[in-house]
């Protein structure tokens, strides 16, 4: 091994030469792109569009070319790999980088085969422009065509409407910022609230630009007080609404709902947002606001919206909007731009939305990076002069000049970025770790102190690829399964002990055994049968509660670092420590994933149980039988439990393993990154620090080749997409 980099290439496949030639017509191109729906490269969807393109230009008596199909299919890949729309010039640049063609795990090409570059190598963008400009199956929008260009970029005409809709929505809310707020009393209840200094304050900062739009974003790393800020906002904007109501009879308050893309998310907001509304010193407040104004209950988006079963369209739209004044949308992330435009449809004109989210975290599952896209100039904040002495002039703080340009857009003056974690100090390895990921650098610096416990918080797990790749019960795996057992104290420093965080007491790192422990220790005896379901009811919260406790996070589902087969191991595992009676099947302890939206069930894809054993049945003689029921968390965050018979959930897998993708809007106390010992095109910055942040006091970083974590962080997922743009 000559040095990293020579390492990472050697890493991707040979590129063999390819003899055949190039579609020379569309049914050509069309015959290709049905081997590559052979090879799993594109879906059946991909080339049905392309097919459809042809056909329709075909009726308008335009013949189709090989190109037209090749781009048709390859704007619908890209659709289904989160991007908004193909951008030509990056195509033609890094062609297979920018479609991810031949995908991950695919074996050689035969030696005749085309290659997506081959494709695209002898053309410029600008011809493939031109070209597109000339077929009718492509406009500018103004006409009905499946296919819309805009400058380089290529857009189904679906997606291109939702990108016009948000930059729409948002424009006109920010051109209308009159006689929202009154400045001075802003100014009082936000010196209540953080008191007065000089200082920068950016939770304050943040909270007097939000009160000033109608629509703002708030964005920021883990722990710096995203929750925090916004309850202050909600609380400042409902105490000068009330301080400046008129005795008309009508209600001060504005109405404020607040949601999130993900039940889980909801659920997690729901549990922190309380604890700050109970802290808020609302009484010091100008126009004193109940504490009631302050809503503590978190919704979906999509339940908010009105989603009905089997539909894309919601209840709440143009013609039916929703009745608010305040929109707050936490976990923003993860929205992508059709729920967005579905929010921005049922928004009334007057209300303002805020939303909330870590702008390096992964990007939405579905098209899109909206939040992304809109926080790309946050770090260097761009404040016209005018906006900076607004907000000193009502905060009192002095803002830093590197943050005004007196070319800031519009949208820069609505997006505010919160700079300092209140949960990770400068001694936090998590903390640390996610600051040199975003910022593309794990150097061996860095990994040699994670190495060598110079954190307290962070252990360094060195797996055996080799033998890992060799199969089951190999000494890789077999390190991972251990780990995930029992959480690996000694790999901390002093065993995980007498740690404090914010001077609290921290508990040393576990593994799933401390919740399986939960399950046998505190099962309810006899009374617990007898006195009604509570007592159950609070075991199955415990167990829920432990569960959270630990994670184990792979970028990957299949391989020896992948879900699929870590699972299998840690089930193993924990079978052979006599925690759990069987690997297969439904058992006690068996933790599930569910993996797609149930309407009748209440459960949404993301949501996680734990199997526990109920004496609830009645046999013939009616004495009580042990059954199997799955309980899970309520979803309207009240803290309650569902209890589900295993044979209701139709789409479920177990999950003492899960994709770093899946557990976004989640946080565990111990979360353990596994990183696979191949480059693969999942695995990128956004990845490594949307893994990394899960963890809010322990992270154990599992890793094989020290070159792909470096080189991952060195890489960073560019969505396509034009909303930036349509908004400078
Ligand atoms: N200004 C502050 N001063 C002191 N502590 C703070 C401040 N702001 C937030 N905190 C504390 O920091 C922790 C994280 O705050 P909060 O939950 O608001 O952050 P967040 O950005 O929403 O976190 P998450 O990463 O979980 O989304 C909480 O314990 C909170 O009480």
């Amino acid at each position: 091994m000559t040095g990293d980099s020579g390492y990472i290439q050697d890493l991707f496949d040979e590129v063999p030469a390819h003899t055949a030639s190039l579609p020379g017509s569309a049914p050509e191109a069309l015959t290709l792109l049905d081997d590559w729906v052979e090879r799993d490269w594109i879906r059946a969807l991909d080339h049905a569009f392309a097919a459809f393109v042809c056909n329709i230009v075909s009726e308008q008596g335009e013949q189709p070319s090989a190109m037209l199909a090749l781009l048709a299919a390859m704007v619908s890949h890209q659709v289904g790999r989160g991007h908004v729309c193909l951008d030509i010039n990056h195509l033609c640049r890094d062609t297979e980088p920018t479609l991810v063609l031949p995908p991950e795990g695919v074996g050689a090409l035969p030696a005749d085969s085309l290659r997506p570059s081959d494709l695209f190598a002898d053309v410029s963008p600008g011809e493939l422009v031109a070209l597109l400009g000339q077929s009718s199956a492509v406009g500018d929008g103004e006409q009905a065509t499946p296919l819309i260009l805009d400058g380089s970029r290529l857009y189904l005409r679906r997606f291109w409407r939702y990108e016009q809709a948000i930059a729409g929505g948002i424009r006109m809310r920010l051109a209308d910022r009159a006689e929202l707020v009154d400045s001075s009393l802003l100014a009082r209840a936000l010196d209540t609230l953080f008191g007065t200094g000089q200082e920068p304050d950016y939770q304050k900062i943040a909270c007097a630009l939000a009160a000033r739009n109608r629509f703002s974003v708030i964005t920021g790393g883990p722990g710096t007080g995203k929750t925090t800020t916004v309850v202050n906002l909600l609380a400042a904007l409902q105490s000068v609404a009330r301080e400046s109501a008129g005795a008309d009879g009508v209600s001060p308050y504005l109405r404020i709902r607040l949601s999130a893309p993900t039940g889980k998310a909801a659920a997690r907001l729901s549990e922190s947002i309380g604890g700050a509304v109970d802290r808020l010193p609302l009484e010091q407040l100008p126009g004193r606001p109940d504490r009631s104004a302050i809503p503590t209950q978190v919704t979906t988006l999509h339940r908010l919206l009105g989603s009905r079963p089997g539909s894309r369209k919601f209840r709440h739209n143009e013609d039916h909007p929703l009745p608010l004044d305040i929109l707050v949308i936490d976990e923003a992330s993860m929205v992508d731009v059709d729920l967005m435009a579905s929010v921005f449809a049922a928004l009334p004109d007057k209300a303002r939305l805020i939303m909330l989210g870590d702008k390096d975290q992964l990007a939405s599952v579905d098209a899109g990076a909206v939040l992304g896209e809109l926080c790309q100039r946050a770090e260097a904040a761009h404040y016209l002069p005018e906006t900076a002495q607004w907000l000193e002039s009502v905060t009192g703080c002095q803002l830093p000049s590197p943050l005004t340009d007196t070319d800031g857009l519009p949208l820069d003056q609505a997006v505010a970025m919160l700079r300092k974690s209140y949960r990770f100090d400068e001694h936090s390895g998590i903390g640390v770790l996610a600051i040199a990921t975003n910022a593309g650098k794990l150097d061996r610096q860095l990994i040699s102190q994670c190495r060598e416990q110079a954190f307290e918080d962070v252990a360094w797990l060195t797996a055996d690829s080799g033998s890992a790749r060799a199969g089951a019960n190999a000494p890789g795996t077999e390190l991972l399964a251990g780990h995930a057992l029992t959480g690996s104290r000694e790999r901390f420093r002093n065993n995980g002990e007498g740690r404090l965080v914010n001077n609290e007491p921290v508990d040393p790192p576990v593994g799933y055994g401390h919740y399986l422990r939960i399950i046998r220790d505190q099962k309810p005896g006899a009374a617990g049968e007898t006195e009604g379901r509570e007592h159950w009811d609070h075991w199955a919260t415990d167990v829920l509660e432990g569960f959270n406790h630990f994670k184990v996070l792979c970028a990957l589902r299949q391989g020896p670092f992948g879900v699929e087969g870590l699972n299998r191991e840690i089930a193993g595992r924990l079978c052979g420590a006599g925690l759990v009676d069987r690997t297969e099947g439904w058992y006690e302890g068996r933790p599930v994933l569910i993996t797609g939206n149930d309407y009748n069930l209440g459960l949404m894809n993301g949501d996680i149980g734990v199997t526990l054993s109920v004496p609830w049945d009645r046999n013939d003689a009616g004495e009580s039988v042990d059954t199997l029921r799955v309980a899970f968390p309520s979803s309207d965050g009240s803290g309650t439990i569902r209890w589900i018979s295993p044979s209701r959930l139709q789409s479920v897998e177990t999950v003492y393993a899960m994709t770093v993708h899946k557990s976004q809007g989640s946080e565990f106390t111990h979360a353990c990154l596994v990183i696979p010992d191949r480059l693969t095109p999942v695995l990128t910055r956004e990845l490594v620090y949307t893994g990394i942040t899960r963890a809010r006091h322990w992270l154990s970083l599992v890793v094989s080749q020290q070159g792909v974590l470096k080189e991952a962080v060195g890489r960073g997922v560019i969505r396509a997409s034009g909303l930036a743009r349509l908004l400078s």
